[in-house]
């Protein structure tokens, strides 16, 4: 399933085949944001904006499709679906069953409703869209034209490598996987950056320094190691799925003085690696110059690569987030524009905003959506 889904989502030709449609999304953020007086003086929830231009990025690489705006009844319909199944996920119902076997017979109300929601939500996916594409690509024939991710995965589904099932799975896995995680990750650099002025200005300085007047597009932002760092900051102070999703060891393994038996549920505290005072100097600070200045402690080689084991906020290895080729571009072209326009700052008698998180099962993310006021920098 990884294998089919790479071509399609997470190669360097996609990114450069799909940049252009990002910052023309994050453009028309930045517009509606110049247009609204409110935004100016009062602030505005900016996640419910954001999560629009995600949704649309997402399914413009995926359906050729997109919404017109946040009233968009197929929308609220997505994100409606969407959140209730991170709800019931994040739910501690999820996995009581596992550790209280006797308490496992009152998980079938739980587990009904997940049934339920997710039937609902695999038929919203496939009659609005990819049934949608399945017509497309049959009135044009054998040799059809490939528009957008899910044509490939059709494509393989005819070829019989997968089966129409996997197509949605698919499609409910990016929707699960891509968008919350990235929007989670926007909306706390987002509030550590209104509350660290400092930072917002330096990323300013650094783009006008480097870029000399052009504008940061994807493929620049390999010459902003301060906004890169900006980026990891955040995953690091941060870590959008904290504990990874679990994995399970084959076969018997040893672990320092510790044997892990074969088949164990192996859970990576990838947080606390990033967050331990043994490791980071002041890791409870929001202080992107460490990824510039401080050592990789435990840096080690794996698989020809190296790999700094404090720093895992996309996993390791072979079921590490493909999504990071897509998710680190995306994460740094939307700071990069938002910092170029804006001052970016806390509603008015507000020091600064909340950023008390609140963790689920699996995500941690803000426990309040930040209200952020957004004063036009001069060009
Ligand atoms: C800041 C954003 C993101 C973060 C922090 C993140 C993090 C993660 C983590 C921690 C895992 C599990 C890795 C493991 O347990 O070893 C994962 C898996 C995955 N992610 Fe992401 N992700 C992000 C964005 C994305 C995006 C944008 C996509 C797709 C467009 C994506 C697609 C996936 C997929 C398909 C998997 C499952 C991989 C597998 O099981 O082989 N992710 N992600």
């Amino acid at each position: 399933m990884r294998r089919i889904m790479t071509l399609p989502f997470f190669t360097n030709k996609v990114v450069h085949q799909y940049s252009d449609m990002w910052e023309h999304e994050m453009d028309l953020v930045v517009v509606d944001l110049k247009n609204n007086e409110k935004v100016k003086n009062e602030g505005i929830v900016i996640r419910k904006r954001l999560q629009l231009m995600l949704y649309n990025i997402m399914y413009r690489m995926m359906f050729d499709a997109k919404f017109e705006s946040q009233d968009d009844p197929l929308f609220i319909e997505a994100t409606n679906f969407n959140s209730e199944r991170s709800r019931l996920a994040q739910s501690f119902d999820y996995n009581y069953g596992d550790f209280i076997p006797l308490l496992r017979p009152f998980l079938r109300g739980y587990l009904n409703n997940c049934k339920d929601l997710q039937s609902r939500r695999l038929a919203f996916f496939n009659n609005y869209y990819v049934e949608k594409r399945r017509t497309i690509i049959g009135e044009n024939g054998e040799k059809h034209k490939i528009c957008c991710a899910i044509d490939h995965i059709i494509d393989a589904q005819i070829k019989g490598e997968i089966s129409e099932e996997n197509v949605l799975y698919i499609v409910e896995n990016i929707n699960v996987a891509a968008i919350e995680t990235t929007l989670w990750s926007m909306e706390w650099a987002i509030a550590e950056l209104v509350n660290h002025p400092t930072v917002q200005q330096k990323i300013r300085d650094e783009i006008s320094t480097v870029l000399k007047g052009k504008s940061v597009t994807e493929s620049n932002l390999h010459e902003l190691p301060y906004l890169q760092a900006t980026v990891n900051e955040t995953l690091r102070l941060h870590t959008p799925i904290p504990l990874l999703v679990p994995h399970m060891n084959l076969d018997e393994a040893k672990l320092g003085d510790y044997t892990i038996p074969k088949e164990t549920k192996v859970v990576v505290n990838a947080w606390w690696l990033a967050n331990n005072p043994a490791w980071w100097k002041n890791p409870n600070k929001f202080q992107p110059e460490r990824f510039l200045e401080e050592d990789g402690g435990t840096e080690a080689a794996v698989a020809g690569g190296k790999v700094d084991f404090r720093y895992l906020p996309f996993g390791m290895g072979r079921r590490s987030c493909p999504g990071i080729i897509l998710a680190l571009p995306i994460l740094g072209l939307v700071i990069a524009k938002l910092v170029s326009n804006f001052e970016m700052q806390a509603p008015p008698g507000e020091g600064k905003v909340d950023t008390s998180e609140k963790g689920g099962q699996f995500s941690l993310h803000i426990a309040k959506h930040s209200t952020v006021v957004f004063k036009p920098v001069a060009a």
